[in-house]
């Protein structure tokens, strides 16, 4: 039996509990409603069931963010930017489904992002992963499981439009591809000590990696840009286009295949 979709409305109050734990609480109910919505569609088209289920995780996380946390900003993919967040000190930054086409086609590898933005920094965060009935979070951390280090690397990357650069790096390091969907379900699965790597170019926002991230550092896993830069929220144009999110004992030779196979194709 799936847990009833709850209002976060009915219990969550400003101050009750901490910034980690408002997103784990509404991560897993936006999660829980998904769920449900999707044991309900029947045989509807493809693109309704994406269009219903971004809804609703949509209302879950906004009106819980406007119960508990009153005066914070909110950058969401699933609604209109408002400029104000820009001189917000605190900012959620929530993707309300990720990995829609994994969701909508009855899979596990999709997820629901929400962070916390604070001055500069991501401060909490939680990712729900309803497929596997789990939430990693900032507070408490993840452990990441030990790996063998004689076991060819595992690098996570887009089923639906691997990058470019994605064929390269895995030969340079000779790892084995294992495609998924979802950024956050990609960055949970090095979490999760089921891949060692994720690589991505071309293209994303800061929703897609924000609670991930907060999620992947928390545990002490390497996070940045491509080029080895830091990863910046709540920019003007959230466009966040590519990262990489590795254990880190093999950061320094991931950055240097990344930069390597960059600099070969350009
Ligand atoms: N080239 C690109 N441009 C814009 N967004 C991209 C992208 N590649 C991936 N994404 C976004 O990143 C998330 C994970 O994608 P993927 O499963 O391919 O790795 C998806 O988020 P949504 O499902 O929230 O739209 C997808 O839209
Ligand atoms: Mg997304």
């Amino acid at each position: 039996m799936l847990p009833e979709p709850q209002s976060p409305s009915t219990h969550l109050r400003e101050g009750d509990l901490s910034d980690a734990e408002l997103a784990v609480e509404l991560a897993g109910t936006a999660g829980r409603t998904l769920l449900e919505l999707r044991a309900g569609v029947g045989n509807l088209p493809t693109d309704e069931v994406k269009k219903r289920g971004d809804e609703a995780a949509q209302q879950v996380l906004a009106a819980g963010l406007a119960q508990a946390r009153p005066r914070d900003a909110v950058l969401s993919e699933e609604a209109v930017d408002d400029a104000a967040r820009l001189d917000a000190a605190r900012v959620w930054i929530i993707d309300p489904l990720d990995g829609t086409r994994e969701y909508s086609e009855g899979r596990s590898d999709w997820a629901v992002h929400v962070a916390l933005w604070e001055a500069g920094a991501l401060v909490a965060g939680a990712v729900a992963l309803p497929g596997l009935g789990t939430v990693l979070t900032t507070e408490p951390a993840a452990v990441v499981p030990s790996r063998d280090g004689a076991a060819p690397l595992r690098m996570a990357v887009s089923r639906s439009r691997p990058p470019a650069i994605a064929t390269g790096v895995a030969e340079a390091l000779g790892a084995d591809l294992v495609a998924m969907g979802s950024a956050g379900f990609k960055v949970a699965a090095v979490v999760r000590g089921e891949a060692d790597l994720y690589v991505h170019g071309g293209g994303q926002y800061e929703w897609d990696s924000a609670a991930p991230v907060a999620v992947a550092m928390a545990a002490g896993l390497h996070a940045s840009r491509l080029d080895g830069s830091p990863l910046r929220y709540n920019q003007p144009d959230p466009y966040l286009p590519d990262l990489v999110v590795c254990r880190p004992e093999v950061a320094e030779q991931v950055l240097t295949a990344i930069e390597r196979v960059q600099r070969d194709v350009q």
